[in-house]
């Protein structure tokens, strides 16, 4: 059964189209990373599925039922950690814990949350002193309570350090064992790829691509050049291109961008996020380097 159901999901905030056409499924018990560059309209998506933003056209159900008009039922069986989660300053991280708590109706015991999110020795410190990385697992105790069926977790890793990131893929793993539906957004590949059963590439508001972890992986990592097809192109981002570790060479040849790369994955997600970036991106593939390219390579010359 699908537990998230995105149908042709489009937000326009003034002129800005934050989400375009998004189509898109989840399925009970998949953790599903949402990744793609600052800006592509991940927080938009998360925030239509919770009704805290109104879409402009297309329609979300989340458990079977509409996003919008069912919002309070879909929302009693979320744990969120949203992003700018507003802490109380006076309040310590076990009454925050204590609060959500009373309010789930839940049975949850605060010390064994605060526990697992590794807060417990900062428990009864007020928020107001906690650190982002602190605030972070907090947030990440108060989306656990209550056993809920689906985890929204916008920019989880936000602020958190090595031995914090850890801690987060352990939850998001048990979460996933006890049988929740994890839906987390990244904006970077290895936050979401050790844990991610799938993972959608936002650019610009819409899918660049979809699949199996392994599967993405192999497309981005195997072939050697990464062709994108671009609306317009600037001397500036041929050069930022360049820069990237692991591009060998760069050059723009009828309305693509052919970029080279030694690198794996994550030299071709930081170039696909570049261009993005520049709000030029339109589609891309991935191509072995072929003999007609090793041959181009050294008859064209630079670009
Ligand atoms: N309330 C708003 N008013 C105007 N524009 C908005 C609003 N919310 C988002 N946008 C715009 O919509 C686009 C998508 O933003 P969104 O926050 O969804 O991206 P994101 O992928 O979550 O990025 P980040 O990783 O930076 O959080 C951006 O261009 C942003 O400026």
């Amino acid at each position: 059964m699908s537990v998230i159901e995105i149908d042709e999901l489009t937000k326009q905030f003034g002129g800005v189209t934050a989400v375009d056409g998004l189509s898109l499924s989840v399925e009970e018990g998949e953790v599903f990373g949402f990744l793609g560059p600052n800006g592509a309209g991940k927080s938009t998506t998360i925030n239509a599925m919770l009704d805290f933003t109104k879409p402009s056209s297309g329609e979300i159900r989340v458990f079977g039922r509409d996003a919008n008009r069912e919002s309070v039922a879909v929302r009693e069986r979320a744990g969120l950690l949203l992003e700018g989660y507003g802490a109380y300053p006076r309040l310590t991280g076990r009454e925050h814990v204590e609060h959500a708590i009373d309010t789930k109706d839940a049975d949850d015991d605060p010390d064994a949350l605060l526990d697992r999110v590794g807060l417990r020795e900062a428990a009864d410190r007020r928020a107001g002193g906690y650190s982002k990385g602190m605030r972070q697992r907090m947030a990440l105790a108060v989306a656990l309570v209550g056993d809920p069926d689906l985890l929204v977790l916008d920019e989880p890793s936000t602020g958190l350090d090595p031995n914090g990131a850890r801690t987060l893929r352990e939850v998001v793993t048990e979460e996933a064992n006890r049988g929740a539906t994890v839906f987390f957004s990244s904006h970077i590949l290895e936050q979401v790829d050790a844990v991610a059963d799938r993972i959608g590439i936002l650019l610009d508001g819409s899918l660049a691509a979809v699949g199996e972890v392994g599967e993405l992986q192999r497309e981005l990592g195997a072939g050697a050049t990464l062709s994108v097809w671009v609306s317009a192109v600037s001397d500036e981002l041929l050069a930022g291109l360049r820069e990237i570790a692991g591009v060998s060479e760069v050059r723009e040849r009828h309305g693509r961008i052919e970029i080279a790369c030694d690198g794996g994955g994550e030299t071709k997600l930081r170039a696909l996020n570049a261009i993005a970036d520049a709000g030029v991106f339109e589609d891309f593939e991935v191509r072995d380097a072929s003999l007609s390219d090793v041959f181009s390579k050294y008859t064209e010359g630079p670009a």
